[in-house]
């Protein structure tokens, strides 16, 4: 089973291939003129170039070919050499038959599949987040629901920032805020003799009652300015985190606490935003795997003295692009961020050996990945080509710069979803939405549509593309939203519960009428949206096509009435086509990561 587009492709391929000529000048494609055609294949010009022939003449030659073509209404040359083809009413009924019974609405699967990892969001311990993190998790989280419904065996891990320097701030701070804590830090360096699990417990719950999460997110902001003015507290931290990293004791209990906590609160909140991580690894699970991977790189040569440090060089003269190098041990002797990326493709190599690791990571860290990413091809640890970053843009403010709240502060993932799910109250209110729902039926309607309104916001664009925070803009039921995405499948939903309580069945379709035409060649068209958004990791290319197939569908629904249809075959088939638009819908919402209510 193939869309149309594929089938007439490998059918223009045929005629090529039958005038002579290399099968991959019939490439098919929608056509920019759908008055006149439905797809169109401008290979008779590109073919005429390289054979040194007439196009007009290879057009008519593949054109030949292809008539009698059972699928083709109309197959014609315009202009020089394009070719263009109208699809008949029963190849595109057959077609939109075929996708009605598919469980996958129509969409293929890889012929392939690979081992994929996705790295996304990136969340860390005690820092709040920002809107990169917010993007990450949004775009990561809907390339990994496409890639895996494309059939490949997909892991998302959040790669949690445990690990830093902010270590060493929290634990200074909550130090000076507790002698309690303090003295029995100075108690504990190391392990004592028979210290059990039992023990560690205890203290992990003494360190519970004095420390909450929002002691943590009072105590960071304060300790990290401090540490720019105060050199003094700065190189406190700076010992701190060497000497968690080291292995002391009780610094190793309270990292332990802090971890528990953020991880706790992180996982709440993207959970809340539809965001579910498979794994949930941390910088700190690859840290033993540091000294031996140090010195293999020094084994293989690629390690050399540079101010103290020790870099791994990956540019050479003559390179299109010029990167730094792999800072693999600072002069203080530490492991870097770049040397915990390069440990982590080991780690991802020993338990899951991923074809494929996409990191969905803000476009400002385009250089560290390709840092990284050469250092692993040198030292062997990745097949070249295997290892892709997935950069993007940033949100903006309406200063066009990283959207901060209005107090100027970096914005935390729980107060921006319950800004999204104020406004959607608001609009549901003002449409006289929802006003049939029990309080929590509204509430998660509010819920789900302010959701839908970030997300769909987000990745209407290409990722690569900035976009500006508008919230007004993004939860409006009109326009090219979140929100109306959700109204029309809630429409259709509610127009297919009409028709199941007038015992009305849906039945075979038949495409007839234009609306009913353009409806069935936009089914068609998931499967190419989906390739299209696969091969450039790019979820836009879905958020544009459920966009127009709830336009269409509300096209068709204006002009083809389905309850009160002139019969009861056409009655039947409109039933199909609605019940088939919505589970499309639906599973190109669910692959932005979007869910639709059940009414509004
Ligand atoms: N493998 C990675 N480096 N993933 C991205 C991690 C992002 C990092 N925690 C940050 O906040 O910037």
């Amino acid at each position: 089973m193939s869309d149309l587009k594929r089938s007439l492709s490998e059918a223009a391929a045929a005629a090529f291939q039958a005038a002579g000529l290399s099968p991959e000048f019939g490439r098919v494609t929608a056509s920019d003129r759908p008055d006149l055609a439905d797809f169109q294949c401008n290979g008779a010009l590109a073919a005429a170039k390289s054979a040194k022939r007439n196009p007009r003449e290879i057009a008519v030659q593949v054109v030949d070919h292809l008539k009698g073509d059972p699928r083709l209404a109309s197959v014609e040359i315009a202009g020089v050499g394009f070719i263009n083809m109208r699809v008949s009413a029963e190849a595109l009924s057959a077609r939109a038959k075929e996708i009605a019974a598919d469980p996958r609405a129509g969409a293929a699967l890889v012929e392939s599949p690979r081992r994929v990892l996705v790295d996304y969001a990136g969340p860390n311990v005690a820092k709040p987040m920002h809107v990169g993190h917010l993007r990450a998790s949004i775009i990561g989280e809907s390339v990994k629901r496409l890639y895996r419904f494309r059939g490949d065996d997909v892991v998302g891990d959040a790669h949690f920032g445990d690990w830093g320097f902010q270590m060493g701030l929290l634990i200074t701070a909550v130090m000076d805020e507790h002698p309690f804590i303090q003295a029995l830090m100075e108690k504990l360096p190391e392990a004592p003799r028979g210290f059990t699990k039992a023990d560690e417990d205890k203290v992990l719950a003494e360190f519970a009652a004095l420390i909450s999460l929002a002691d943590l997110d009072r105590l960071y902001p304060l300790a990290s300015t401090r540490q720019k003015e105060d050199l003094d507290y700065k190189e406190r931290a700076r010992r701190a985190t060497a000497e968690l990293q080291n292995g002391r004791f009780g610094y190793r209990l309270l990292w332990r606490h802090f971890v528990n906590v953020s991880r706790v609160a992180l996982e709440r909140e993207f959970h809340a935003l539809g965001v579910d991580f498979d794994l949930w690894k941390g910088e700190s699970d690859v840290q033993e795997l540091i000294a031996p991977m140090v010195h293999q790189l020094e084994d293989k040569g690629l390690l050399v003295e540079d101010q103290g440090a020790r870099i791994v060089r990956v540019s050479q003269e003559g390179d299109k692009r010029d990167v730094p190098p792999l800072l693999v041990v600072s002069s203080e002797g530490s492991a870097m961020y770049g040397t915990t990326d390069l440990a982590t493709i080991l780690d991802r190599r020993s338990s899951f050996d991923p074809h494929l690791i996409l990191y969905c990571v803000d476009q400002r860290q385009a250089d560290h990945f390709e840092t990284v990413f050469r250092a692993a091809y040198l030292a062997g640890y990745a097949e070249p080509g295997t290892l892709e970053h997935i950069g993007f843009g940033t949100m903006n403010g309406s200063d066009g710069k990283p959207f901060k709240t209005r107090a100027g502060g970096v914005l935390k993932l729980h107060d921006l979803i319950e800004m999204a799910r104020e406004k959607a109250r608001e609009r549901l209110r003002e449409a006289g939405l929802g006003t049939e729902l029990s309080p929590e039926a509204f509430e998660e309607t509010a819920h789900k549509v302010g959701i839908a309104a970030l997300k769909f916001a987000d990745l209407q664009n290409f990722r690569g593309t900035s976009y500006v925070f508008d919230l007004d803009r993004f939860t409006s039921f009109e326009g090219k939203t979140g929100p109306y995405l959700l109204y029309q499948s809630v429409r259709i939903k509610s127009v297919l519960r009409k028709a199941a309580e007038a015992g009305l069945k849906a039945g075979r379709i038949t495409i007839g009428e234009p609306a009913e035409r353009d409806l069935a060649m936009l089914l068609d068209a998931f499967e190419g949206a989906l390739t299209e958004a696969y091969d450039k990791k790019a979820p836009n290319f879905v958020a544009e096509h459920a966009y127009k197939l709830a336009q269409t569908f509300s096209k068709f629904y204006a002009a083809c009435p389905i309850m009160s249809a002139d019969d009861d075959a056409t009655r039947a088939s409109r039933l199909n086509l609605a019940q088939t638009t919505l589970r499309q819908l639906e599973q190109a919402l669910d692959l932005l990561g979007i869910e639709a209510p059940e009414r509004m």
